[in-house]
C-alpha cells in the first residue's frame, strides 16, 4: 500500500500559508479597511475619556470651581456618541468582510473538491474534508476579517497610547513601552510550542468527525450487529486523543499565559509607584497621574489581546495549511488543452492494451485489456469477485484514468474528449445508488439538466420507477439524505432512470438490478432491451438473468479479458466460464 500519493504537502510554513490567503481578502478590502478605520476611530474616541478626566481634575476640581466643566462634559458626551457610531459601523463592516471571505473560500474549496479525482476521495476520510471545510474555514475566515485587522489595530493603539504616555511623563511612558518586550518573547515561546499541537488537534478533530459520520451512516448495520459498544469504544478512543491533545495545548497555555498576563499587572504596579513619586516630586500632576493610569488600560488591553490574537493567528495558520493541502492537490483527471467534443457519436468503444493501477497500490489491478464493444452492442463483463470488472467500468467515463494503453470512443482517445462531452456520451449506474437530498426530478436529471419531461417519463418507464408518480408531490417530492426514505430497489431504479435518461450512446451499468425482486427485475430487463438495442452497453453481471441482456460476454480473470464470445460460445468452449457460472452465477441461461 502506498500512502499519501498525490496529496499536496504544505510547501510553506503556516504563517506564509496564511499570507497566501490575502487574495481572498482583496475583494473585501474596502469593508476590511472600513472596519480598521472605524475601530481605530472608536479607540481614539475612547482615549479622549482619560484626557478629559485630566482636564477636569487639574482644572475645576483642583481650583474648586465649576468653570469650564460644561464644555468638558459636552466633549465627553460627544466622544461617547462617536464611540457608539464607530462601533456600529465597525461591526457592520466586520460582518460583510468575514462572511464574504469565508464564503469565497468555501466556494473555492467546494468547487475544487468536485474537480478532484476519485483517487483523492478514496484516500481522504470524509471527516477530514468536513472539518477542513467547516471549522478550519471558519478559523481562517474569522482571522482574515477580524484577527488580522485587530493585530494592526491593537499594535497601532499601543504605539499611539505609548506616545501619549511619553508626552505626559517620558520615563513612565518608556517603562510601559518596555513592557512590550517580555510579552513578545513569551508569545514567541508560546507559538513555538502551541503551533504543532494546534495542527494535531485539528487533525484529531477531523478523525473524530470521520468516526461520527461513519457511525451515523452505518447506524443500521451497527444496530443490526449489536456493535454499538465496539463503536462507542472506538469513538471513546478518538475522543480521548482529542482530549489528550487539547490538554497538552492547555498545559502549554498554562506555562506561558500567566506570565503574559502578569506583565500588565506589574506595569500597573510600577506606574502607580513611579507615578506617586513623580507627583510627590512635582514632575506630574494628580490629574496627569489619573489620566496616565486611565490611558494605561488602553495600552494594557492591546498587550493582553495581542497575545490572544497571535494565538488566533496560529490557529488560523494551521487551519489555512490544512485547507491548502486540499486546494493545492492538483486535479489529475482534467481536460487536455485541446480537448474536443464528440460529434454525433456512434458509441464504438475499444480498450487497447489497457492497464490500471490504483494510485495507493503497488501492483496493477488491470493489465493488457483488449476489448471491442461495437456500436449498439451489449457486452456483459463476467468474472470472479475482485477480478477487476468494476474497475474496468470506472475507466470508461474517466472516473480514473488508465495507467497503460488507451480507451477510445469512435476511434478517439477518451482523454482527448472534454470531460463534459465524454460524460454526455457515457452514462453510468452503480450497484450502490447514491441519491441526493433533492427532488426526484433533480436526482434523475443530474447528468442531463436539460432533459425534457418526456425523456424523464421514458427513463422512469424503462427503470420501472413509475412509483414516483404516487409519491406525495410526484417528481417534485424531495427524497431524503441518500434517498433513505426509499427502499433499496426503488433507489436502484431511480439511479437506473438517471443513467438512461436522454438515451446516452454508451451505457455502463455495474450490477444495477441487484436489489430488485425477480418480478421487477424481469420487467426492467424487458424495458432495458429496448434501450440497449440502440445503445452500446457494458454490463457488470453478478446475476445470471442479466447475462441474457447481453449480445456477447467478456470473461475477466485476474485483471484481464481472457475470453470474448456469446454466452453459448463461452459455455461450450471456456471451462473457466462454465465453472464460474456453476459456482457464482448458478441458474444462468443455458
Ligand atoms: N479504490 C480502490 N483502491 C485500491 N484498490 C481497489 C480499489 N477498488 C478496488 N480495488 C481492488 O481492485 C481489485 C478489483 O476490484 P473490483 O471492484 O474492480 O473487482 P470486481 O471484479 O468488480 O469485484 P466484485 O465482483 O466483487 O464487485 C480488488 O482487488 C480490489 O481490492
Amino acid at each position: 500500500m502506498r500512502a499519501d500519493v498525490g496529496v499536496a504537502r504544505p510547501a510553506n510554513g503556516p504563517l506564509k500559508t496564511l499570507f497566501r490567503l490575502r487574495t481572498y481578502a482583496r475583494p473585501y478590502a474596502r469593508s476590511l479597511l472600513a472596519l480598521l478605520v472605524c475601530a481605530a476611530l472608536g479607540q481614539a474616541f475612547q482615549i479622549v475619556g482619560p484626557l478629559l478626566t485630566q482636564r477636569v481634575i487639574d482644572g475645576p476640581v483642583r481650583h474648586g470651581t465649576t468653570d469650564g466643566l460644561l464644555p468638558l462634559a459636552g466633549l465627553a458626551l460627544l466622544a461617547s456618541v462617536c464611540v457608539m457610531i464607530s462601533d456600529y459601523a465597525a461591526r457592520r463592516a466586520h460582518a460583510t468582510g468575514s462572511v464574504g471571505v469565508e464564503t469565497a473560500l468555501r466556494t473555492d474549496l467546494y468547487a475544487h473538491l468536485q474537480r478532484l479525482p476519485l483517487e483523492f476521495h478514496d484516500r481522504w476520510p470524509s471527516g477530514q474534508l468536513l472539518s477542513r471545510s467547516t471549522s478550519d474555514l471558519r478559523a481562517v475566515g474569522s482571522f482574515l476579517a477580524f484577527g488580522s485587522i485587530f493585530i494592526v489595530l491593537q499594535t497601532g493603539t499601543f504605539v499611539g497610547v505609548a506616545i501619549i504616555l511619553m508626552t505626559i511623563h517620558w520615563p513612565l511612558g518608556l517603562l510601559v513601552t518596555a513592557g512590550m518586550i517580555p510579552v513578545m518573547v513569551l508569545t514567541y515561546g508560546l507559538s513555538r510550542s502551541y503551533l504543532p499541537l494546534s495542527r494535531r488537534l485539528q487533525d484529531d478533530v477531523g478523525d473524530l468527525t470521520s468516526l461520527v459520520e461513519e457511525s451515523v451512516l452505518g447506524f443500521r448495520t451497527i444496530r443490526a450487529f449489536g456493535r454499538h459498544r465496539y463503536i462507542n469504544q472506538r469513538f471513546g478512543g478518538a475522543a480521548r486523543t482529542v482530549l489528550d491533545t487539547g490538554l497538552a495545548q492547555g498545559r502549554v497555555i498554562a506555562r506561558f499565559w500567566p506570565a503574559i498576563e502578569a506583565v500588565p499587572g506589574l506595569l500597573m504596579a510600577a506606574v502607580l509607584l513611579g507615578g506617586a513619586y513623580a507627583v510627590a516630586g512635582g514632575s506630574l500632576t494628580i490629574g496627569e497621574l489619573v489620566a496616565f493610569i486611565g490611558l494605561l488600560t488602553f495600552a494594557i488591553w492591546p498587550l493582553d489581546s495581542l497575545g490572544w490574537l497571535l494565538g488566533e493567528a496560529q490557529q488560523a495558520a494551521t487551519a489555512a495549511q490544512r485547507v491548502y493541502e486540499i486546494l493545492d492537490t492538483p486535479p489529475t483527471v482534467v481536460d487536455r488543452p485541446d480537448a474536443r467534443t464528440a460529434d454525433s457519436p456512434k458509441g464504438h468503444v475499444r480498450f487497447e492494451g489497457v492497464g490500471f493501477r490504483y494510485p495507493t497500490e503497488d501492483s496493477a489491478v488491470l493489465h493488457d485489456v483488449d476489448l471491442e464493444v461495437r456500436p449498439g452492442e451489449t457486452m456483459a463483463l463476467v468474472g470472479a469477485s475482485g477480478s477487476g470488472k468494476t474497475t474496468l467500468t470506472l475507466l470508461v467515463n474517466r472516473l480514473y484514468d488508465v495507467t497503460a494503453g488507451r480507451i477510445t470512443v469512435d476511434g478517439v482517445d477518451i482523454r482527448d474528449l472534454s470531460l463534459e462531452s465524454l460524460r454526455t456520451v457515457v452514462s453510468s449506474a452503480f450497484e450502490d445508488p447514491t441519491l441526493f437530498s433533492a427532488s426526484v426530478r433533480e436526482n434523475i436529471t443530474l447528468g442531463r439538466p436539460d432533459a425534457t419531461d418526456d425523456e424523464v417519463a421514458a427513463a422512469l418507464r424503462i427503470a420501472q420507477a413509475e412509483f414516483v408518480h404516487d409519491l406525495p408531490w410526484g417528481l417534485d417530492t424531495r427524497i431524503g439524505e441518500k434517498g433513505l426514505s426509499l427502499s433499496g430497489g426503488q433507489r436502484q431504479r431511480l439511479a437506473l432512470a438517471r443513467a438512461v435518461v436522454g438515451r446516452p450512446r454508451v451505457l455502463v451499468l455495474d450490477d444495477p438490478l441487484s436489489a430488485l425482486d425477480v418480478e421487477t427485475e424481469a420487467m426492467v430487463e424487458q424495458a432495458l432491451h429496448t434501450v440497449l438495442a440502440g445503445t452500446t452497453a457494458l454490463l457488470v453481471v453478478h446475476r445470471p438473468s442479466t447475462v441474457a441482456l447481453a449480445d456477447r460476454v467478456a470473461l475477466i480473470d485476474d485483471g484481464t479479458v481472457v475470453a470474448v464470445g456469446t454466452h453459448e460460445e463461452l459455455l461450450a468452449t471456456v471451462p473457466t466460464y462454465r465453472d464460474l457460472l456453476d459456482t457464482t452465477l448458478q441458474g444462468a441461461p443455458q
